[in-house]
């Protein structure tokens, strides 16, 4: 439920405003509407709620919180200050970010238990507070507060369509915030960081930052629904909030779909319907028949109700030969037969089946780029790396290679500073040994990973749009507004991406495709691209060719002279023998941690040891 995120959902979510908008002409019950009234409330909580888990890959069970923190603020500056009634609904809309922002900072290192826990205990302290002595004075304690009455006019926000129109501007509001910050760089870094914080880490993400962002964004949304709620209700006591309203929430957006923002507003609607469907028959047999159907529209459409219209709307258009249904991003990443490129078409990555090695191979001379000296790690009583020298030269394309478990991607964690280590990391004369990732980064380092962590829901360009950003400071707040300097921003990513792409040589005609359609040689190409998007000057590839054919091979071989033809020093972990006598200046063998031998990939890989050990290991000739 948690693995997908959408990117696709404006015009979906235009049309189900629209019919919301419209729904009153039809509704015309006053119990029905109030009914939709409720649904909407609970909706604008349910899609902060999405952003948080469906694209941010967070938990929480403190949504409620919010909700209170939002209303009350609200009621309570009318009633004590006089606020008019929007700078009220703005408080408690900023009040329920800054609370969020500051539990949300304390929780973000948890793990889905320690975010449960947290979350839940939040919601116990936060009722405590609204109904007991401390905060009485503001909220009224167990007495609760009356909600003053807004009116435009002789028209009182709180009654018929009135009530209906205002909590429908909420529900705009709240869904075009949060699709727009799906757009924007921080939702995008947001997304990688549900992805793979270690990944986003290395790409310059804060990681921190953008959980802490999501969940600002959760809670203001969850502040706005509370203050939604003030005005239906009228009247808040410790009774209007509590933990089942985080509960129903996380229902709203299961049933609705994770990750698709219309989805927990289907959801929200369902449920309620639902609710209200069943109200007629007694109190138990009500709850129980609810449950049931929650259940089963859980295990028998697990990806959700909008999924479940997407693909109906999919197969009757494909009936009525309107259009082809389009597969959406594969779940699991696998690839329809139909759109892998086929070997030799222009729609894959230029494919070079042959791996043949270089005749003449020019090894760069020079001062080295980066030298690493003594470099140890110990994990408990596995020594990964013993003490390993070694010297890149700026230019040049150097392959380490060795048996599994010999410390390659070890050492390239070092170098990128995911890994502590003793000894030292010096880059083009500069020791950036105790530099965080992000500082290397700057710095020129930037490395891909064995499974490349693609963002299955962006097109390629728009992961590697995420690696084109120099940096990932700046305000989402900002992006959202589409202020001229986030867009001149966002333009250079965009030129940077275009640029990595094209030197790669991966088709154009696949720049567009979701990342999660595409094949596994095309996924390795996207990660380059996305390291190679920061401009850097020097390239870790962690196996770029684990997992793939020799067709694929050969492209990434051919992406890889691309990439030292451009300027740029490589250092990559490889297996394959014939990879590696095509693509490398200079070769490394690591055996047990230490430099077992390093020199000419020709001679090292002629070496009697290295054949020892390397073919000895399994690797491929
Ligand atoms: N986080 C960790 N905790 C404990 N041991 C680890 C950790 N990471 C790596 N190791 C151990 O360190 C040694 C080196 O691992 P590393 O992954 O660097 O090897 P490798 O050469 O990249 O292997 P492979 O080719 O299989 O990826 C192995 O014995 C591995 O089990």
């Amino acid at each position: 439920m948690l693995t997908r995120a959408r990117d696709d959902v404006g015009r979906p979510a235009l049309l189900l405003l629209l019919l919301l908008a419209l729904a009153p002409l039809v509704v015309t019950g006053v119990s029905d509407q109030g009914i939709l009234v409720v649904a909407m409330i609970y909706a604008v909580g349910a899609v902060g709620l999405d952003v948080l888990t469906g694209y941010s890959g967070q938990f929480s069970f403190g949504q409620f919180v919010y909700f209170a923190i939002g209303a009350y603020v609200m009621a309570a500056v009318r009633v004590h200050a006089h606020w008019p009634w929007v700078p009220a609904i703005i408080a408690g809309v900023l009040a329920a970010a800054l609370v969020a922002a500051v539990i949300g900072s304390l929780f973000v290192r948890l793990r889905f238990f320690g975010s449960a826990v947290g979350t839940f205990f939040l919601g116990a302290v936060a009722v405590d507070l609204i109904s007991g002595a401390r905060l009485s004075h503001w909220t009224g304690g167990s007495n609760g507060l009356a909600v003053l009455p807004v009116t435009i006019g002789a028209n009182s926000l709180s009654q018929g369509d009135w009530l209906y129109y205002t909590v429908w501007i909420a529900l705009a509001i709240s869904v075009a915030l949060c699709l727009r910050y799906t757009k924007v760089r921080a939702g995008m870094a947001a997304r990688v960081v549900k992805e793979n914080e270690v990944v986003a880490a290395v790409l310059g993400v804060r990681v921190f930052r953008e959980k802490v962002r999501a969940q600002a964004l959760a809670g203001a949304v969850a502040g706005l629904g509370g203050c939604m709620l003030a005005l239906d209700v009228g009247y808040l006591s410790p009774d209007t909030f509590g933990i089942s309203q985080s509960i129903e929430l996380f229902a709203i957006v299961a049933v609705g779909g994770t990750g698709s923002i219309v989805g927990p507003v289907l959801g929200a609607i369902f449920f309620f319907s639902l609710v209200n469907g069943f109200a007629s028959t007694s109190a138990s047999a009500s709850q129980l028949l609810f449950s049931l159907v929650v259940l089963a529209v859980v295990v028998l459409f697990n990806r959700g109700l909008y999924d479940l219209v997407e693909q109906g709307v999919r197969k009757l258009l494909a009936l009525r030969g309107k259009g082809t249904p389009a597969a959406g991003p594969a779940e699991d990443g696998a690839v329809p037969a139909a759109q892998a490129p086929a070997p030799g078409e222009d729609c894959g990555p230029a494919v070079l089946a042959e791996v043949r090695p270089r005749e003449e191979p020019a090894v760069p001379q020079g001062p080295p780029l980066l030298v690493l000296e003594g470099i140890g790690v110990d994990f408990g009583g596995v020594r990964a790396l013993g003490g390993v020298d070694l010297s890149v030269a700026r230019g040049e394309v150097h392959a380490i290679i060795g048996p599994n478990g010999a410390g390659k991607t070890t050492l390239l964690n070092c170098i990128s500073g995911i890994q502590p280590a003793t000894g030292q990391v010096v880059l083009d004369g500069d020791d950036v040994t105790g530099l965080p990732v992000s500082v290397r980064r700057a710095r020129g380092i930037s490395r891909t990973f064995q499974h490349p962590s693609l963002v299955a829901d962006l097109t390629a360009r728009q992961n590697v749009e995420v690696g084109a950003y120099a940096t990932h400071d700046g305000s989402a707040l900002l992006e959202m507004a589409g202020l001229p300097g986030t867009r001149r921003r966002d333009r250079v990513a965009r030129e940077r991406a275009v640029a990595a792409l094209e030197l790669l040589d991966f088709p154009r005609s696949r720049w567009d495709v979701h990342a999660g359609e595409l094949t596994m040689g095309e996924q390795k190409h996207i990660d380059i691209a996305r390291a190679l998007a920061n401009e850097p000057e020097l390239l870790l590839l962690d196996e770029p060719t684990a997992g793939l054919g020799e067709e694929e091979i050969g492209a990434v071989a051919g992406a890889i002279e691309g990439v030292r033809r451009a300027g740029v020093t490589v250092l990559v972990i490889a297996h394959h023998v014939g990879f590696v006598r095509r693509i490398a200046d200079r070769c490394t063998v690591l055996d047990f941690g230490r430099v077992l031998t390093s020199g000419t990939a020709a001679d090292v890989l002629t070496d009697e040891q290295v054949v020892d050990v390397f073919v000895g290991a399994g690797g491929k000739s």
